[in-house]
């Protein structure tokens, strides 16, 4: 039986997401909605996926009863609204990353999901990987001995991103990029909580993070620390580092096909997407996030074991930490 999704906003990741759907067997996923602030732009964005329903408000579409999943697409500030109008509606929610603002956001989220018994994700979509999943394999075989520390970087230009750089729709490194860095790290120490967070950082100029470094002290002697930047390319690599060896995912570390691990190369093709245009970088990495959910739904689940909800609460706590450590302070902080 197909899976019937509904995407919500018809911005730059939501034509990416959704092209990944339309190369999946129509017997298993089906985009069967699309609803947008704009009905025109809903029209469009419907006519160039071959949509058959387009609404001009996301309440519109939380009611249509045609949609089984929600794909919520809008930007950072919009995530929290925008999940709790699809749960309310009886949708099980695949949310865009950060899925909340801050861990407030998050745990009402969270706990709306689980209140109405219903399925809900943070698309963390890195963790689907075919190399992400070698290197947790690679960990759990014990390949590099004794753990000691895992680094993270990511970070290019994104001054011409208007959102990114808006501090009112919660712009900055930290939500957009640091979420990578930072749920490597916990991938990697099991999600357990950091004793202690440190974190150094400038402020771009509209008020938002700019380029911050964060050090990660986790139980057993072991840390972590990540850069992220929306105004300095870095590595955009990940090493996790044991007393046996090192492992390696190469750049880019958010959307890897690369890992190298003791000195050998593995690679892990994306699937073809002949003629498919994409708007951010392997995005037919997607596909990969998009069948882990139908395997989710299928089975009867409400949260998924690779991206757990305590794992994105976690997260969420631990970049507020990092935030009210380098001052910085968004509207929905201070509900
Ligand atoms: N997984 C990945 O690789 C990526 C994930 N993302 C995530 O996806 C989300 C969207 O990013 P992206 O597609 O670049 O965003 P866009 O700039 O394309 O905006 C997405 C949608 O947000 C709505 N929107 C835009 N501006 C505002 C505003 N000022 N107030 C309210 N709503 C607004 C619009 O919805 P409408 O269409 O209804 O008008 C728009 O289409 C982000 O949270 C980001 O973290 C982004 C890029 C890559
Ligand atoms: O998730 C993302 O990945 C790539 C970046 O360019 C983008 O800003 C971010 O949202």
């Amino acid at each position: 039986m197909a899976l019937r999704w509904g995407i919500v906003s018809v911005g730059l990741i939501s034509s990416d997401f959704t092209t990944v759907l339309r190369t999946l067997p129509r017997s298993e996923h089906q985009v069967v909605a699309v609803a947008a602030r704009d009905l025109s732009r809903a029209e469009e964005f419907a006519r160039k996926h071959d949509i058959p329903k387009a609404y001009g408000s996301y309440e519109e579409l939380a009611k249509d009863l045609n949609v089984e999943v929600a794909y919520i697409g809008t930007q950072h500030p919009q995530h929290k609204p925008t999940v709790l109008l699809c749960l309310a509606a009886g949708k099980a929610v695949l949310c865009e990353k950060p899925m909340g603002v801050n861990a407030a956001e998050v745990r009402e989220m969270v706990a709306e999901a689980r209140s109405r018994g219903l399925f809900l994700m943070e698309a963390i979509w890195t963790r689907f990987f075919p190399a992400v999943e070698a290197l947790r394999s690679v960990l759990a075989q014990g390949t590099l001995g004794d753990l000691r520390v895992i680094r993270a970087e990511f970070g290019k230009n994104l001054t011409n991103v208007p959102r990114s750089i808006d501090w009112a729709q919660a712009g900055g490194g930290l939500l957009d990029l640091g979420i990578y860095c930072l749920q490597f790290i916990s991938m990697v120490f099991g999600g357990q909580k950091p004793e202690k967070i440190s974190a150094v950082g400038r402020h771009y100029e509209t008020g938002v993070d700019d380029t911050v470094s964060v050090l990660l002290q986790y139980p057993g002697g072991v840390h972590g620390s990540f850069t992220c930047s929306i105004t300095a390319p870095l590595s955009n690599m990940v090493s996790v580092s044991g007393t046996k060896g090192l492992a390696q995912i190469l750049s880019p570390c958010w959307c890897p096909t690369e890992l190298v691990v003791k000195g050998e190369h593995k690679e892990f093709p994306l699937p073809p997407a002949p003629d498919k245009e994409f708007n951010f970088t392997n995005g037919m990495g997607m596909i990969y996030e998009a069948k882990h959910v139908r395997e989710c739904l299928q089975k009867g689940l409400k949260e998924s074991p690779v991206i757990p909800l305590a794992e994105s609460e976690l997260l969420a706590d631990i970049l507020d930490e990092v935030r009210k450590a380098i001052g910085i302070t968004f509207p929905q902080d201070k509900h």
